[in-house]
């Protein structure tokens, strides 16, 4: 049996995330965190699923004896070396599978021949067929595979090839063990065995390429160019040193460019991120932020010209929709580099409906933010306006600041301050930066409020977080609160208590008392 596509065009996406991801220094995953990955892969139309390595270990057979109990949808596969024992613990371990494969391999190159195999070119080649032979007394599902394939001499691998065709193999993976060969080499490697070697109709060819050079993907799609029907791919490129071609890029290329690309997987690429996020918690590989596809960035936009051509058309910017990967919707992340359009649109999200000139006043203060601050949440944005909309008409306002703390005091304020319009700096010292504020203020608005709360919390978080600042004040009896945010504690302190002090001068006014200041 084979699993050719009655669709010449089909590519079969076999999933090697549990044995060649697994294979990951660190990415080792348990029993039931592997039985939790193949259901999401046969729910997402993996037409393959590698196992394991059943002869690895106890636990590797019998996480692929338990997955081919389970999985029926998608074929099981167990690898196994050029070993009948191997091939034995593999066939055992896949018994139980409607549709099982045995995926023997055997190093072919010059290199592996020598000292890894420690063999010569005709000991390897009675393995290749004895191997095959072997596995298909089991299944009449074998694929074969000449291990570092790329730098095997081309004759060579034409003689295994249609040996292990001969010998009955059904699937021909030509891996790049090692990273090594780049688009052109490898579509021409493809081209030239289906070309020479007889036979070579009957078989599927698959790719099977790793990411040392960072090529895996395009060498797979470079393969598939050449007639190659099958990849083998990891979710999040999971695998050996830099990882396989991932199964996420691989069939997202395929889908987007289907006008120089015009192949078709089965993959229902609305779980592709479900997949990757699960693959990442399992193995404890975070994605990289900037990871194409399901990286927390690939449908992020920060800088305001794309912004703004993202309100205006989502494709401006977009080549794919994030819904079709299982994202839930692109995201204007505001930061630095964000313009007025994605600010104003933010501002009517979040229910603030700004004149211009407000508008304006608060984008400056955001921009100032956005400086000083890693990443602006929607809190933070939300704590800057409303800290403009209540203070826009405050008599008292603070201009600047400067603070000397540390362990040798005393500490010492220079604070100025607009009084009615004029400005008045003065200087002050206390018992602690927050005291020194505080004297600095009362030197310049005469009052006798009480201090009756000082309050601080991040308003999100992260060393660079806006500090959100309460002040409560009483004064014959009346109490007022005035808030601040700032992303420094000590300015969100002295706004907050001139926050106060602007209430309290409204208080008295509506009692028909005399200003403060
Ligand atoms: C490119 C790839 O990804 S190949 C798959 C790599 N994956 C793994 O190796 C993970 C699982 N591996 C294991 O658990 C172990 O390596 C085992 C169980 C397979 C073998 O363990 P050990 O018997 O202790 O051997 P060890 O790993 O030290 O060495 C590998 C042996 O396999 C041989 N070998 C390697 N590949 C093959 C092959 N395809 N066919 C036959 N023999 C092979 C090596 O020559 C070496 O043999 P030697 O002991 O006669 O020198
Ligand atoms: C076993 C084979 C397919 C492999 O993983 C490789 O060559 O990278």
């Amino acid at each position: 049996m084979t699993t050719a596509p009655k669709d010449a065009d089909r590519v079969i996406i076999f999933d090697t995330t549990l044995r060649d991801g697994e294979q990951s220094p660190g990415a080792t995953m348990t029993f039931e965190e592997k039985l939790e990955v193949t259901d999401v892969l046969v729910e997402m139309g993996v037409d393959v699923i590698e196992a394991g390595f059943p002869i690895a270990s106890e636990g590797d057979f019998e996480s692929v004896l338990e997955i081919s109990k389970r999985a029926k949808d998608s074929v099981i596969c167990g690898l196994a070396r050029a070993h009948f024992k191997d091939i034995d613990r593999c066939a055992e371990a896949i018994k139980p599978a409607r549709r099982g494969r045995i995926h023997t391999f055997i190093g072919t190159s010059p290199l592996h021949r020598k000292y890894q195999m420690q063999l010569d070119e005709e000991a390897v080649f009675e393995r290749v067929v004895a191997s095959v032979t072997r596995a298909r007394s089991y299944t009449d599902d074998v694929e074969w595979s000449a291990m570092d394939a790329t730098r095997t001499e081309p004759d060579y691998l034409c003689r295994c090839v249609e040996a292990a065709i001969k010998a009955g193999a059904t699937t021909i993976n030509i891996p790049d063990t090692v990273g090594y060969a780049t688009p052109e080499e490898y579509g021409a490697l493809i081209k030239m065995l289906r070309e020479r070697v007889p036979n070579a109709d009957k078989v599927i060819f698959s790719t099977h390429c790793h990411d040392d050079l960072g090529l895996a993907v395009a060498n797979s799609l470079a393969g598939v160019a050449n007639g190659a029907r099958q990849i083998e791919c990891t979710i999040n490129g999971l695998g050996e040193r830099a990882g396989n071609a991932a199964l996420e890029e691989v069939v997202m290329a395929i889908r987007t460019r289907k006008d120089v690309l015009p192949y078709s997987t089965g993959i229902d690429t609305t779980m592709l991120m479900r997949a990757s996020k699960l693959v990442s918690a399992v193995s404890a590989f975070p994605v990289q932020y900037n990871k194409a596809i399901v990286g927390r960035n690939a449908f992020a936009h920060e800088s305001g010209i794309h912004q703004d051509g993202m309100l205006k058309n989502a494709q401006t910017f977009e080549i794919m929709t994030p819904e079709s990967v299982g994202v839930k919707a692109t995201s204007l992340v505001m930061g630095k580099h964000s313009g007025r359009h994605a600010f104003r649109e933010k501002l009517k999200d979040l229910g603030y409906q700004l004149g211009e000139n407000a508008l304006e006043d608060a984008f400056m203060r955001f921009k100032a933010l956005a400086d000083r601050k890693k990443n602006v949440y929607d809190e933070d944005i939300e704590a800057l306006v409303d800290d403009e909309v209540a203070h826009a008409d405050d008599r008292l306002k603070v201009i600047s600041l400067a603070v000397i703390a540390g362990t040798t005091g005393p500490q010492s304020s220079t604070l100025t301050m607009s009084i009615d319009g004029v400005e008045k700096t003065v200087q002050s010292t206390g018992n602690g930066p927050v005291d020194a504020i505080f004297n600095s203020i009362k030197q310049l608005v005469a009052h006798d409020a009480v201090l009756e709360l000082y309050q601080v919390h991040a308003v999100t978080e992260g060393t660079d977080a806006q500090a959100e600042v309460s002040v409560r004040l009483t004064e014959n009896g009346k109490t007022v609160t005035g808030r601040a945010a700032d992303p420094d504690t000590l300015v969100a302190s002295a706004k907050a208590y001139v926050a106060s002090l602007n209430k309290l001068i409204i208080k008295r006014k509506s009692q028909g008392a005399q200003a403060v200041a």
